[in-house]
Protein backbone atom coordinates (compact mmCIF):
# COMPACT_ATOMS: atom_id res chain seq x y z
CA UNK A 1 0.00 0.00 0.00
CA UNK A 2 1.58 3.37 -0.89
CA UNK A 3 1.05 6.69 1.28
CA UNK A 4 -1.89 7.74 -0.50
CA UNK A 5 -3.80 4.90 -0.34
CA UNK A 6 -3.17 4.71 3.59
CA UNK A 7 -4.29 8.85 3.30
CA UNK A 8 -7.69 8.03 2.30
CA UNK A 9 -7.92 5.07 4.46
CA UNK A 10 -6.99 6.61 7.05
CA UNK A 11 -10.30 8.94 6.58
CA UNK A 12 -13.32 6.32 7.08
CA UNK A 13 -10.90 5.27 9.90
CA UNK A 14 -11.62 8.32 12.11
CA UNK A 15 -14.79 9.46 10.57
CA UNK A 16 -16.98 6.96 9.38
CA UNK A 17 -20.37 6.67 10.55
CA UNK A 18 -19.65 3.11 11.88
CA UNK A 19 -18.33 5.48 15.51
CA UNK A 20 -21.67 7.18 15.61
CA UNK A 21 -23.33 6.86 18.93
CA UNK A 22 -26.44 6.24 17.16
CA UNK A 23 -24.91 3.33 15.40
CA UNK A 24 -23.14 2.07 18.68
CA UNK A 25 -26.66 2.48 20.27
CA UNK A 26 -28.26 0.22 16.94
CA UNK A 27 -25.44 -2.33 17.38
CA UNK A 28 -25.80 -2.77 21.39
CA UNK A 29 -29.29 -3.17 21.16
CA UNK A 30 -30.65 -0.14 22.78
CA UNK A 31 -32.63 1.75 20.02
CA UNK A 32 -36.55 2.07 20.72
CA UNK A 33 -38.86 0.48 18.03
CA UNK A 34 -39.70 4.23 16.74
CA UNK A 35 -36.27 5.04 16.92
CA UNK A 36 -35.50 2.35 14.08
CA UNK A 37 -38.07 3.19 12.15
CA UNK A 38 -37.21 6.54 11.94
CA UNK A 39 -33.85 5.42 10.86
CA UNK A 40 -35.26 3.43 8.16
CA UNK A 41 -37.36 5.95 6.51
CA UNK A 42 -34.65 8.78 7.12
CA UNK A 43 -32.08 6.36 5.36
CA UNK A 44 -34.49 5.39 2.31
CA UNK A 45 -34.07 9.20 1.52
CA UNK A 46 -30.53 8.40 0.89
CA UNK A 47 -31.09 5.21 -0.61
CA UNK A 48 -33.13 6.52 -3.52
CA UNK A 49 -31.05 9.13 -4.41
CA UNK A 50 -27.57 7.09 -4.75
CA UNK A 51 -28.66 5.91 -8.47
CA UNK A 52 -29.18 9.60 -8.57
CA UNK A 53 -25.86 10.59 -7.74
CA UNK A 54 -24.11 7.72 -9.71
CA UNK A 55 -25.79 9.05 -13.21
CA UNK A 56 -23.91 12.54 -12.58
CA UNK A 57 -20.96 10.34 -12.06
CA UNK A 58 -21.67 8.16 -15.10
CA UNK A 59 -21.97 11.45 -16.96
CA UNK A 60 -18.05 12.42 -16.57
CA UNK A 61 -16.70 8.94 -17.37
CA UNK A 62 -15.49 8.84 -21.41
CA UNK A 63 -14.92 5.27 -22.26
CA UNK A 64 -17.60 2.81 -22.77
CA UNK A 65 -15.13 0.18 -20.24
CA UNK A 66 -15.96 2.58 -16.93
CA UNK A 67 -19.55 3.72 -17.99
CA UNK A 68 -20.03 -0.33 -18.12
CA UNK A 69 -18.69 -0.80 -14.34
CA UNK A 70 -20.53 2.47 -13.56
CA UNK A 71 -23.75 1.36 -14.76
CA UNK A 72 -23.96 -1.71 -12.93
CA UNK A 73 -23.89 0.42 -9.65
CA UNK A 74 -26.89 1.99 -11.00
CA UNK A 75 -28.97 -0.93 -11.56
CA UNK A 76 -27.97 -2.84 -8.63
CA UNK A 77 -30.41 0.26 -6.87
CA UNK A 78 -33.15 0.42 -9.59
CA UNK A 79 -32.78 -3.26 -10.67
CA UNK A 80 -33.43 -4.42 -14.39
CA UNK A 81 -37.29 -4.78 -13.80
CA UNK A 82 -39.97 -4.10 -11.64
CA UNK A 83 -39.50 -5.80 -7.83
CA UNK A 84 -35.97 -5.94 -8.28
CA UNK A 85 -32.37 -4.19 -6.86
CA UNK A 86 -31.83 -2.79 -3.78
CA UNK A 87 -34.06 0.30 -3.35
CA UNK A 88 -36.77 -2.81 -3.58
CA UNK A 89 -35.10 -4.65 -1.24
CA UNK A 90 -35.26 -1.62 1.40
CA UNK A 91 -38.68 -1.33 0.63
CA UNK A 92 -38.97 -4.48 2.01
CA UNK A 93 -37.07 -3.80 4.99
CA UNK A 94 -39.09 -1.21 5.38
CA UNK A 95 -41.98 -3.12 5.48
CA UNK A 96 -40.62 -6.18 8.01
CA UNK A 97 -40.19 -3.21 10.48
CA UNK A 98 -44.05 -2.13 9.90
CA UNK A 99 -43.47 0.95 7.70
CA UNK A 100 -45.80 1.45 4.71
CA UNK A 101 -44.29 1.15 1.45
CA UNK A 102 -46.67 4.18 0.11
CA UNK A 103 -45.37 6.69 3.49
CA UNK A 104 -41.68 5.56 2.48
CA UNK A 105 -42.31 6.38 -1.39
CA UNK A 106 -44.06 9.90 -0.53
CA UNK A 107 -40.48 11.15 1.57
CA UNK A 108 -43.15 12.83 4.26
CA UNK A 109 -41.28 12.76 7.37
CA UNK A 110 -37.58 12.93 6.09
CA UNK A 111 -35.95 15.20 8.31
CA UNK A 112 -34.86 18.65 7.23
CA UNK A 113 -30.94 17.88 8.08
CA UNK A 114 -30.92 14.71 6.41
CA UNK A 115 -32.45 16.54 3.11
CA UNK A 116 -29.32 18.38 3.29
CA UNK A 117 -27.01 15.96 3.73
CA UNK A 118 -27.85 14.15 1.03
CA UNK A 119 -28.66 17.17 -1.30
CA UNK A 120 -24.56 17.13 -0.40
CA UNK A 121 -23.60 14.10 -1.93
CA UNK A 122 -25.41 14.58 -5.06
CA UNK A 123 -24.13 17.98 -5.27
CA UNK A 124 -20.46 17.12 -4.77
CA UNK A 125 -21.15 14.28 -7.86
CA UNK A 126 -23.24 16.82 -9.87
CA UNK A 127 -20.75 19.63 -9.77
CA UNK A 128 -17.39 17.76 -8.70
CA UNK A 129 -14.45 15.85 -10.29
CA UNK A 130 -15.19 12.59 -11.60
CA UNK A 131 -12.33 12.13 -8.99
CA UNK A 132 -13.90 13.58 -6.58
CA UNK A 133 -17.64 11.76 -7.24
CA UNK A 134 -15.49 8.25 -6.60
CA UNK A 135 -12.96 9.31 -3.84
CA UNK A 136 -16.10 10.32 -1.68
CA UNK A 137 -17.83 6.90 -2.66
CA UNK A 138 -14.67 5.05 -0.78
CA UNK A 139 -16.77 5.15 2.44
CA UNK A 140 -17.88 1.83 1.26
CA UNK A 141 -14.07 0.47 1.78
CA UNK A 142 -15.70 0.57 5.07
CA UNK A 143 -19.55 -0.69 4.47
CA UNK A 144 -19.32 -4.18 3.93
CA UNK A 145 -18.09 -4.79 7.62
CA UNK A 146 -20.26 -2.52 9.31
CA UNK A 147 -23.25 -4.35 7.57
CA UNK A 148 -22.21 -7.42 8.77
CA UNK A 149 -22.30 -6.18 12.34
CA UNK A 150 -25.72 -4.63 11.37
CA UNK A 151 -27.21 -7.92 10.49
CA UNK A 152 -25.99 -9.68 13.48
CA UNK A 153 -26.95 -6.92 15.79
CA UNK A 154 -30.92 -7.00 13.78
CA UNK A 155 -30.74 -10.86 14.33
CA UNK A 156 -29.96 -10.38 17.95
CA UNK A 157 -31.59 -7.20 18.97
CA UNK A 158 -34.75 -6.70 16.95
CA UNK A 159 -36.43 -10.18 16.26
CA UNK A 160 -39.31 -7.58 15.46
CA UNK A 161 -37.85 -7.04 12.51
CA UNK A 162 -38.58 -10.20 10.28
CA UNK A 163 -35.85 -11.79 8.50
CA UNK A 164 -36.98 -11.46 5.02
CA UNK A 165 -36.09 -7.51 5.32
CA UNK A 166 -32.55 -8.42 6.17
CA UNK A 167 -31.76 -9.32 2.58
CA UNK A 168 -30.92 -5.64 1.78
CA UNK A 169 -28.18 -5.62 3.87
CA UNK A 170 -26.83 -9.43 3.10
CA UNK A 171 -26.76 -8.37 -0.71
CA UNK A 172 -25.03 -5.07 -0.22
CA UNK A 173 -22.11 -6.99 1.82
CA UNK A 174 -20.87 -8.19 -1.68
CA UNK A 175 -21.68 -5.47 -3.69
CA UNK A 176 -20.04 -2.96 -1.74
CA UNK A 177 -17.13 -4.98 -1.72
CA UNK A 178 -16.64 -4.98 -5.40
CA UNK A 179 -17.70 -1.34 -5.67
CA UNK A 180 -15.04 -0.42 -3.11
CA UNK A 181 -12.31 -2.50 -4.97
CA UNK A 182 -13.25 -0.96 -8.72
CA UNK A 183 -13.21 2.79 -6.83
CA UNK A 184 -10.09 2.73 -5.07
CA UNK A 185 -8.58 1.35 -8.64
CA UNK A 186 -10.04 4.32 -10.26
CA UNK A 187 -9.12 6.92 -7.79
CA UNK A 188 -5.63 5.49 -7.12
CA UNK A 189 -5.01 5.37 -11.02
CA UNK A 190 -6.16 9.05 -11.32
CA UNK A 191 -4.73 11.31 -8.74
CA UNK A 192 -1.27 11.51 -9.46
CA UNK A 193 -0.47 15.25 -8.31
CA UNK A 194 -0.32 15.95 -5.31
CA UNK A 195 -2.85 18.50 -5.74
CA UNK A 196 -5.55 15.72 -7.16
CA UNK A 197 -4.65 13.38 -3.93
CA UNK A 198 -5.46 16.12 -1.38
CA UNK A 199 -8.75 16.63 -3.34
CA UNK A 200 -9.70 13.08 -3.27
CA UNK A 201 -9.09 12.85 0.83
CA UNK A 202 -11.50 15.64 1.08
CA UNK A 203 -14.11 14.38 -0.95
CA UNK A 204 -14.07 11.10 1.16
CA UNK A 205 -13.50 13.17 4.35
CA UNK A 206 -17.24 15.18 3.31
CA UNK A 207 -18.84 11.85 2.73
CA UNK A 208 -18.04 10.91 5.91
CA UNK A 209 -19.64 14.12 7.11
CA UNK A 210 -22.51 13.62 5.13
CA UNK A 211 -22.88 10.28 6.48
CA UNK A 212 -22.35 11.01 10.20
CA UNK A 213 -25.10 14.58 9.83
CA UNK A 214 -27.82 11.88 8.73
CA UNK A 215 -27.35 10.05 11.74
CA UNK A 216 -26.97 13.19 13.75
CA UNK A 217 -30.62 14.43 12.79
CA UNK A 218 -32.08 10.96 13.32
CA UNK A 219 -30.89 10.77 16.32
CA UNK A 220 -31.88 13.89 17.57
CA UNK A 221 -35.31 13.42 16.71
CA UNK A 222 -36.52 10.37 18.13
CA UNK A 223 -35.20 9.69 21.36
O1 LIG B 1 -25.62 1.34 5.58
C1 LIG B 1 -24.53 1.88 5.47
O2 LIG B 1 -23.82 2.10 6.45
C2 LIG B 1 -24.10 2.28 4.13
C3 LIG B 1 -23.03 3.13 3.93
C4 LIG B 1 -22.71 3.50 2.63
C5 LIG B 1 -21.53 4.38 2.50
O3 LIG B 1 -20.53 4.14 3.18
O4 LIG B 1 -21.60 5.34 1.77
C6 LIG B 1 -23.47 3.03 1.56
C7 LIG B 1 -24.50 2.15 1.86
N1 LIG B 1 -24.82 1.79 3.10
C8 LIG B 1 -25.30 1.56 0.82
O5 LIG B 1 -26.19 0.77 1.12
C9 LIG B 1 -25.06 1.91 -0.51
O6 LIG B 1 -25.73 1.41 -1.41
C10 LIG B 1 -24.04 2.84 -0.81
C11 LIG B 1 -23.62 3.40 -2.01
C12 LIG B 1 -22.64 4.29 -1.66
C13 LIG B 1 -21.89 5.21 -2.51
O7 LIG B 1 -21.34 6.16 -1.96
O8 LIG B 1 -21.88 5.01 -3.75
N2 LIG B 1 -22.45 4.26 -0.34
C14 LIG B 1 -23.29 3.38 0.21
Amino acid sequence: MNDFEAELRAVPERRYHHLHPFNLRMHAGELSRDELRGWILNRFHYQRHIPVKDAFILAKLTTPELRRMWLRRIQDHDGTGPGEGGIERWLRLGEAAGLDRDELLSGEGVLPGVRLAVDGYVNLCRNGSALEAVAASLTELFAPDLMRTRIAAFEKHYPWIDQEGLRYFQVRVSQGGQDSREALGLVLDWARSRTDQERAVAALGYKCDVLWALLDAVDGAYR
